[in-house]
């Protein structure tokens, strides 16, 4: 029976196609939202979506989904706690629309120094105010802040040092790749930025990181950029820093977001002449696009045909693994079973289990890593089976 894959949002044509002529049953429902995934879902292996949330519902509901795909980067619309349980994979495309999101990080940032926006609104409404539009600072020399550091904020610093301004970084990891000043802590590099652009990911650490405080530590006049997740800035707290602190501000992302593609929309940014809003646009370049698809394409392909997740963002990052136990052995049936059953005998849950077969498949490797210490006398057990060759146990 062929695989089904279920493609819940906008994708391009031509890599639809490819998908087909990999011999999946593909469905193409670009319209689909949230509350419709559950039944959509239900029947599907592989499920590829952007902005579309895939909720607990769709997840639990799912008979046979093995691999959730986010077309992008940001993965905070999946519920992955609830694929965990279910032993459902999910991976991304990182980096694949980082090149457009800096870009229109970059545009914002002269949108703002400019009032390109606003000089475009008078001129429709046939207001002419050269004066009014004649003051802004310039970018040659002001100093940009870059929170988050990853794949968008690299190429943000390449861009901006490009324009000869002071690009300063901060990351909870080593900056490396750009060749800008790494500050560790925010109150000592946001009172030096003339200009602050946020890429960091959704994560309970960054959730509200944007508040009260944060704003006071900026400069008055300062711009704020956030093309990332609405949820690292608490709104309430930037409308007041803003009346405070004339902070003007450029939003691809805002609380409230509408899921669909088009309709009505309201927030309360709409009425303030600081901000900007685009409509999360920041991965929405033809290139882009096509980058992330042919991406989704390769890891769907790699995963058919060799059964590996590339970029599977679920992975445990560490286990309760406390001991390594390593047996070379006879490739033979059943070896692995005795050595197996010691081990289940002994009440030890193995949390990883790796068995590799040296050139000519005589002898193999099985690297197991246990919960618990395997006893001296498990040991002995192993070792006095005829097919094992080696038997070896650390604390790791
Ligand atoms: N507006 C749009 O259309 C798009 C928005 N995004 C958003 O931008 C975010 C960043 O995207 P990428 O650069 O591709 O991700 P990335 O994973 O390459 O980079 C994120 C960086 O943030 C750092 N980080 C994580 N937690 C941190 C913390 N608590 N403090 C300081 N640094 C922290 C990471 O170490 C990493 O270097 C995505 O998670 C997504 O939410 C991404 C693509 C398009
Ligand atoms: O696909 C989109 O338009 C949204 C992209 C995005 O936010 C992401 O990749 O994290």
């Amino acid at each position: 029976m062929k695989l089904k894959v279920l493609i819940a949002d906008k994708f391009p044509e031509k890599y639809i196609q490819e998908l087909k002529d990999l011999d999946l049953e593909v469905i193409y429902e670009p319209k689909l939202g949230e509350n419709d995934l559950p039944k959509a879902a239900e029947d599907v292996d592989i499920l590829v979506v952007r902005s579309t949330v895939v909720n607990e519902e769709t997840i639990n509901n799912s008979k046979k989904l093995n691999l959730i795909i986010r077309a992008g980067s940001g993965v905070n619309n999946i519920a992955i706690s609830a694929a965990n349980k279910k032993g459902i994979y999910v991976a991304n495309c990182p980096g694949m629309n980082a090149v457009a999101v800096a870009e229109l990080t970059i545009g914002l940032m002269i949108a703002l120094d400019r009032f390109i926006p606003d000089n475009v609104a008078d001129f429709r409404n046939g207001i002419w105010n050269k004066d009014k539009y004649s003051k802004g600072k310039g970018l040659k020399g002001k100093t940009l802040g870059i929170i988050g550091v990853g794949n968008i904020g690299k190429e943000v610093a390449k861009r901006a040092l490009a324009f000869e301004m002071n690009v300063y970084g901060k990351d909870i990891s080593r900056i490396e790749g750009v060749q800008i000043k790494d500050f560790s802590e925010m109150d000592q590099l946001l009172p030096l930025c003339d200009i602050v652009t946020i890429h960091l990911p959704a994560t309970p650490q960054t959730k509200g990181l944007f508040n009260k405080q944060m704003f006071s530590y900026m400069k008055n006049g300062a711009y704020l950029i956030n093309t990332s997740r609405h949820d690292i800035i608490v709104e309430e707290d930037l409308l007041e820093a803003i009346k405070e602190k004339n902070l003007r501000v450029a939003l691809d992302v805002f609380k409230g977001e509408p899921e669909g593609k088009s309709g009505e929309v309201k927030s309360p940014l709409q009425n303030n002449p600081n901000i900007y809003v685009t409509h999360h646009i920041g991965a929405s370049t033809e290139q882009a696009q096509d980058a992330v698809a042919e991406e989704t394409v390769r890891i769907i392909k790699h995963y058919v045909h060799s059964g590996v997740i590339d970029h599977w963002v679920n992975r445990a990052k560490v286990t309760d693994a406390k001991y390594q136990l390593v047996v070379k052995h006879y490739d033979k049936p059943g070896v692995l079973a005795s050595v197996l059953d010691v081990i289940r005998q002994g009440n030890i849950n193995i949390e990883e289990i790796e068995n590799i077969i040296f050139e000519g498949g005589i002898a193999a490797c099985c690297t197991m890593k246990l919960k618990l210490p395997a006893t001296a006398e498990m040991l002995k057990q192993i070792s006095e089976n005829p097919n094992v060759i080696s038997v070896s146990h650390v604390e790791i």
